[in-house]
């Protein structure tokens, strides 16, 4: 099974604060970043070009969620990018997941690079099972929901879902073995949740069958972000 190296989210104001962290990982295995919306709405594309500058394969996480048609054009200037992954609401449904996979190979197509892999949100691990059925209104397990939402993806044509580990024993059986299951919600010290609700430390994710772990405040917050960031991809990387 494939596993990625950690994907690193640069949730920093600043393009200044980004390259800042982006010099501390200046080692191998380069981890891959991951732009955010904050960073991406205040510097624009020119983020991407200096962290793709620096050697980094990115993941532009935008999660698009709106009416096909929109999503599809948003998909298709994404497209021009040449980042490796970006994102996509499941909820928005299988129609729209599928017009957002057009998009964005159309771009890639008229920016003559490689397609990135097309990942859908299933329930944010930021979301426990009370929320989930009382503000959702969804009358299911929250195991039941990401499962169906990676089923659903699957067939709209999507690489993979993006989920808490702690679904995974539940996805794999109903996906085909390429499809990806790429885990935030990572926590060394699974004592500090900060705002997250579905953690796994970055071990477990890797007994879980995680094919990549996207962490951001334990390392970007850390007083030693390169050591954190080496100590996290021992644990994950290692069997
Ligand atoms: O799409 C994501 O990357 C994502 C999905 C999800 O369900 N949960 C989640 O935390 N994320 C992202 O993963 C990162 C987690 O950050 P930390 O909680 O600081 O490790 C953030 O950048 C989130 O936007």
């Amino acid at each position: 099974m494939k596993r990625f190296q950690p994907i690193v989210a640069l949730d920093v104001p600043t393009k200044r604060l980004s390259l800042k962290l982006l010099d501390q990982f200046e080692v191998e295995p380069k981890p891959i970043i991951k732009i955010g919306m904050q960073l991406f709405y205040e510097e624009g594309p020119d983020i991407i070009w200096e962290t793709q500058r620096r050697g980094f394969d990115i993941f532009l996480d935008l999660k698009l969620h709106d009416i096909p048609n929109t999503v599809e054009k948003g998909m298709q200037s994404i497209g021009h990018f040449g980042v490796q992954f970006t994102t996509i609401h499941a909820a928005g449904g299988s129609e729209m997941m599928a017009a957002g996979l057009r998009g964005l190979q159309a771009g890639a197509a008229e920016a003559e690079v490689e397609a990135p892999k097309l990942l859908a949100i299933t329930q944010l691990t930021s979301t426990d099972e009370h929320s989930m059925q009382t503000e959702q209104h969804v009358n299911l397990s929250i195991q039941e929901s990401v499962q169906s939402y990676a089923k659903l993806a699957q067939q709209a044509g999507v690489d993979g879902v993006v989920c808490s580990a702690q679904e995974l024993a539940v996805i794999r059986p109903v996906v085909s073995d390429d499809f990806l299951c790429i885990t935030p919600g990572i926590r060394p010290d699974l004592n500090v949740e900060d705002d997250q609700k579905r953690t796994v430390t970055p071990a477990q994710a890797r007994q879980l069958g995680s094919n990549g772990i996207v962490v951001g405040r334990p390392i970007t917050q850390s007083d030693h972000p390169q050591d954190a960031y080496l100590e996290i991809t021992k644990e994950f990387l290692e069997d």
